[in-house]
């Protein structure tokens, strides 16, 4: 990304590669050239800008890409903002012979075009006239501030034009590079438009923000006096806000503030969570990517308290399971350390458990664990196939089915505590000696 070698001139003079003006109170703009600007000027992207300046309506990137490209990030989804109606969009798009798929958004203002295999979202500028809370009744505009203030947080407030002006009127870049996260106007009405940018502040918050601790205190005093509208945010919502929360920076912080403030309870974490458990568990897996739930099983005293999370959040059955067993198996399914094979007893675990995901769950709990060596030998390890089946010892001269189970559950037993070694022979040995 380009930097401004003067920022502190601004908005007087600048360095000269970037050129930040004021046009109109309230309005700053710079010009943005990044590399990762560049990359997004596709065939298809090249074929939508000509149309919308052919038909002289004003199209910009807007919201989540320009916080992204403006910290040097390749956006991964990007959305467009228009002063073009839906339906003057759908007459565009349909005499160009532009095709257009998903018309579930055009309630809402968004129009989805598809121009060289690239799908493109954009939505016409919009006011949110009536907002319960999780819906919003829009009415459409031509004003871009207007669609600004709608917006929750300054630094996803802003638009980009094509030719890297920045449309920036609530000082969003000027929080991106102080590192702090704050909503467009007051947080209480931005939270009451919609509970979930509670999670999206703290989401946001462990994205930017270096050393954690400061907030300001308004936002602090709004989370907690709107904390229960999170009640009727549904489940998937919160839980895609929190994972991505979870996978992010400063977490410790952030599920302390999340107890501190009672929004605990309105996304299904437990009221009486283990927190001295989890300061210890977020120090364990610190650089070792946890999935979500190693780190959420830590506030987890029993495992009906996964079940609730499930109840509220809906989660998938994978991350339910993992959850269940890490509160499971923390305190029981430990290191061997009368021997010289600490890693055995998780081992024996995947041989019995058999399924294709034991040793992800394993090796999940041995990140909660903080057992960092095991946990690399964990992973270098294949799991040896057991070489004896039920047709082996049917050869060996047992035919009753009952009996070749008993055995071969036997053989298995013998076969682990040789530690994987024992080959099929050997093992058959054993039968003709019984
Ligand atoms: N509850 C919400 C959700 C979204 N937005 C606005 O819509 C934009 C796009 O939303 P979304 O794609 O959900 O989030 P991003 O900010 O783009 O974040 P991500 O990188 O995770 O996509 C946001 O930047 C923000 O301007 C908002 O104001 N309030
Ligand atoms: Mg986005």
């Amino acid at each position: 990304m380009l930097r401004c070698l003067y920022p502190w001139r601004w908005p007087l003079l600048s360095c000269g590669r970037c050129r930040p003006y004021l046009l109109k109170q309230n309005l700053f703009t710079m010009k943005l050239q990044s590399a990762e600007f560049q990359s997004l000027f596709t065939e298809g992207l090249k074929g939508l800008t000509e149309l919308f300046v052919r038909e002289n309506h004003e199209l910009r990137i807007a919201g989540g890409a320009v916080r992204d490209l403006l910290s040097g990030v390749k956006p991964q989804d990007v959305d467009f903002a228009t002063t073009a109606t839906p339906s003057q969009m759908k007459g565009m798009f349909q005499s160009a012979g532009v095709r257009m798929i998903n018309n579930k958004g055009e309630k809402h203002g968004t129009i989805t075009a598809r121009l060289h295999e690239e799908n493109f979202e954009i939505t016409t500028l919009r006011i949110d006239v009536l907002t319960d809370g999780r819906h919003a009744e829009v009415e459409f505009t031509t004003d871009w501030q207007k669609d600004a203030e709608r917006r929750d947080l300054t630094i996803n407030s802003m638009f980009l034009g094509f030719d890297g002006t920045l449309f920036d009127y609530f000082n969003g870049y000027e929080d991106l590079k102080n590192k702090k996260v704050r909503f467009v106007g007051h947080a209480k009405q931005r939270i009451q438009e919609d509970y979930l940018r509670i999670l999206r502040y703290f989401r946001f918050y462990g994205r930017i923000v270096d050393k954690p601790g400061d907030h300001d205190a308004e936002t602090l005093e709004a989370i907690a006096e709107n904390a229960k509208g999170l009640a009727g945010i549904s489940g998937e919502r919160i839980w895609v806000e929190l994972k991505k929360m979870l996978v992010g920076n400063h977490v410790n912080h952030l599920i302390h503030l999340i107890y501190d403030l009672d929004v605990a309870p309105y996304i299904g974490l437990p009221a009486n969570a283990s927190l001295e458990e989890f300061d210890k568990v977020s120090r364990n897996v610190e650089g070792f990517s946890p999935k979500p739930m190693t780190l959420l099983a830590s506030l987890f005293r029993v495992q009906d308290d996964v079940t609730k999370l499930d109840v509220r959040l809906k989660i998938s059955k994978e991350e339910k399971n993992l959850g269940l067993f890490i509160v499971k198996n923390r305190k029981d399914l430990i290191k061997a350390t009368d021997s010289a094979e600490p890693l055995k007893p998780y081992q024996d675990f995947v041989i019995d458990c058999r399924e294709s995901d034991a040793t992800t769950r394993v090796c999940e709990l041995l990140k909660y664990q903080g057992e960092h060596g095991l946990l690399r030998d964990m992973q270098q390890w294949s799991i040896p196939p057991f070489p004896v089946s039920g047709h082996d010892i049917r050869k060996a001269g047992i035919s009753s089915g009952k009996e070749i189970g008993a055995l071969l559950q036997q053989l298995r037993e013998q076969w682990k505590k040789s530690g994987y070694q024992m080959g099929k022979d050997e093992l058959l040995s054993h039968i003709r000696k019984t």
